[in-house]
């Protein structure tokens, strides 16, 4: 079994990013809500106390007991963590008298060892707090203070409890903490003796042999999208249980120019076993008239389960359902805030377990994309698959404004083939997370060859992003986008007036729908 770094999450916006950083040392870590920490077995080689917006002083923080983790297994608290722990042991904790926020120095280190060990004084690290560690308990001494903050870092005294117990004010796992990383290793190699193995290909080892236990002589479901969760899932399946894997590929008209068949082609090379679905005109009909996004959303995740229900009833045997399920939904689900608020319905074929009574296998559950795209790397799977853009699974029906007919979907296919392959030929592509076309319910007057023209306008949308929740438009060059401009116009008949949209999510979104 993999060895791990478990993460009680109380709450901070940093959670998911302490969770990568130690998966950059090549170590497992999983985030737990701070009131579900499972019994310690022998994977759980370190415990860490995340941050949060509650205050230790108030009477609605969150108390969970520590007595089952201290002594037990090194423990890191950091910023609240931190703060709870010098509450626990009878230390104190006040507001401070301004909010520390941003980048500060450890101008004294104490002992440059064990948590510290490499860090020369003066180290830049950062800084998110309102509250401050006055006085800090018996068993522990300090470790390192910067100007405004006596307790930075404090740690157990040698011998008070089983294993140490280390607490940082500042977060170690934002990147203007310059040695965060450094800290970390110090904490989970060196402190805690994790062996740093875990790799893209130890992940599909493991993998691979607990999907054959979990599915045993079962078959297994899958519908692909084109995209990399579902791609990746499909190729560790594949492997696990080869012939028994069977994938649906729906053209629900919906897609991008050429997309169906490219993708079908790259699919057998691969070795999948792929049936490709032409539903184009029940998606089209179910369209039909309505212009309300979140009714269009809807109306095309219903679709998708008819077509996969209907498809799937010529199989026999189907025990599993396969997903593309990645830990951010995961997180999301069962995070200490509760679901955030529905902004757009996402669609996938989650209705369907229930109605043909499948069991889910979702072998991705537990990774972040960047970690999703290394996994098919090492599986071998070409770049372009891997490297492409995310592509919602309502498609093209919520890039096109109002209601949506197959004209339409031609015409902004067009528009779209072009903006994409200019930004491949340009270098461009890979620098941008995701871009699309848009095409807007707008005509405007033109002028072509000394002729009046009254035609549609596109929206060209290119944005940076890590994980698609904050975007910022890309700064594509102008030359670029004249090129792009004049090429749209000059070759898609229907469209005269191509603008760009430098709106950053939020507090707009990414998608226009
Ligand atoms: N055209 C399609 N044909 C078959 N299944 C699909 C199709 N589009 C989406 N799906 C299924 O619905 C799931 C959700 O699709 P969506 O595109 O919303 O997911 P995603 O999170 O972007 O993942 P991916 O990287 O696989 O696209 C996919 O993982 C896939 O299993
Ligand atoms: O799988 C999906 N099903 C959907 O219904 C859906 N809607 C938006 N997106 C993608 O999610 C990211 C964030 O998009 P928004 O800023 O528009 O919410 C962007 O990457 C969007 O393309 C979807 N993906
Ligand atoms: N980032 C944090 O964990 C902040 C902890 C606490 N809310 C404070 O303001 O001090
Ligand atoms: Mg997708």
């Amino acid at each position: 079994m993999t060895e791990k770094v478990l993460i009680l999450d109380f709450g901070s916006q940093y959670t998911q990013l302490i969770a990568r950083r130690i998966r950059e040392l090549n170590v497992y870590s999983e985030i737990v809500p701070y009131n579900k920490v499972p019994a310690l077995d022998d994977t759980i080689k370190a415990v860490i106390l995340s941050g949060s917006p509650f205050s230790v002083r108030e009477e609605r923080a969150l108390h969970p007991d520590l007595a089952p983790l201290i002594g037990q297994r090194p423990v890191l608290g950091i910023c609240y963590g931190a703060q709870y722990v010098a509450q626990h042991f009878g230390g104190t904790v006040a507001r401070s008298d301004s909010r520390e926020y941003g980048k500060a120095h450890l101008d004294k280190i104490y002992r440059s060892e064990g948590l510290l060990a490499g860090m020369a004084p003066g180290s830049q690290v950062w800084m998110s707090h309102g509250d401050t560690i006055k006085e800090i308990p018996d068993q522990f001494e300090l470790l390192a203070s910067t100007a405004d903050v006596e307790v930075a870092a404090y740690g157990s005294k040698p011998g008070a409890f089983g294993a140490p117990v280390y607490c940082i004010q500042f977060h170690p796992e934002v990147y203007h903490s310059l040695e965060g990383k450094q800290l970390l290793h110090n904490f989970v190699i060196d402190i805690a003796g994790c062996s740093g193995s875990w790799t893209p290909a130890h992940f599909v080892e493991e993998t691979v042999a607990s999907l054959r236990e979990q599915v045993g002589e079962d078959r297994v479901l899958l519908g692909l999208s084109g995209g990399v969760d579902s791609s990746v899932a499909a190729m560790l399946l594949h492997q696990a249980i080869g012939d028994r894997l069977f994938c649906f590929f729906i053209d629900n008209g919906l897609l991008r120019h050429n997309e169906f068949n490219e993708v079908l082609v790259s699919y057998a090379g691969m070795g999948l076993n792929v049936t490709g679905i032409d539903a184009r005109q029940e998606f089209y009909s179910a369209l039909a008239g309505l212009t309300d996004p979140e009714a269009k959303r809807k109306a095309i995740g219903k679709t998708f389960i008819d077509v996969f229900d209907r498809e799937a009833r010529q199989l026999t045997n189907i025990k599993y359902l396969a997903q593309g399920t990645i830990y951010p939904d995961v997180i999301e689900s069962v995070s200490v805030h509760g679901p955030s608020v529905t902004i757009k319905s996402h669609h996938n074929v989650g209705g369907l377990p229930a109605k043909m009574g499948l069991k889910i296998v979702e072998p991705l559950r537990f990774l972040f994309k960047d970690e999703v795209r290394r996994v098919g790397t090492e599986l071998g799977m070409p770049d372009r698959l891997i490297k492409r853009h995310p592509f919602p699974g309502p498609g093209l029906a919520i890039r096109i404004l109002g209601d949506i007919t197959p004209e339409k979907v031609a015409l902004l296919q067009k528009a779209d083939a072009i903006y994409i392959d200019k930004l491949r030929e340009a270098g461009l592509y890979d620098q941008v997370w995701q871009a699309g076309t848009i095409l807007l319910p707008v005509q405007s007057v033109g002028v072509m060859g000394d002729e009046r023209t009254y035609e549609q306008a596109v929206a060209l949308r290119a944005v940076t992003s890590t994980d698609g929740m904050t975007a910022e438009w890309s700064h594509l060059p102008y030359d670029f986008l004249a090129s792009v401009s004049s090429s749209i116009i000059n070759n898609v008949k229907g469209i005269n007036r191509v603008v760009y949209d430098i709106s950053t999510k939020p507090p707009a979104t990414i998608e226009w729908e």
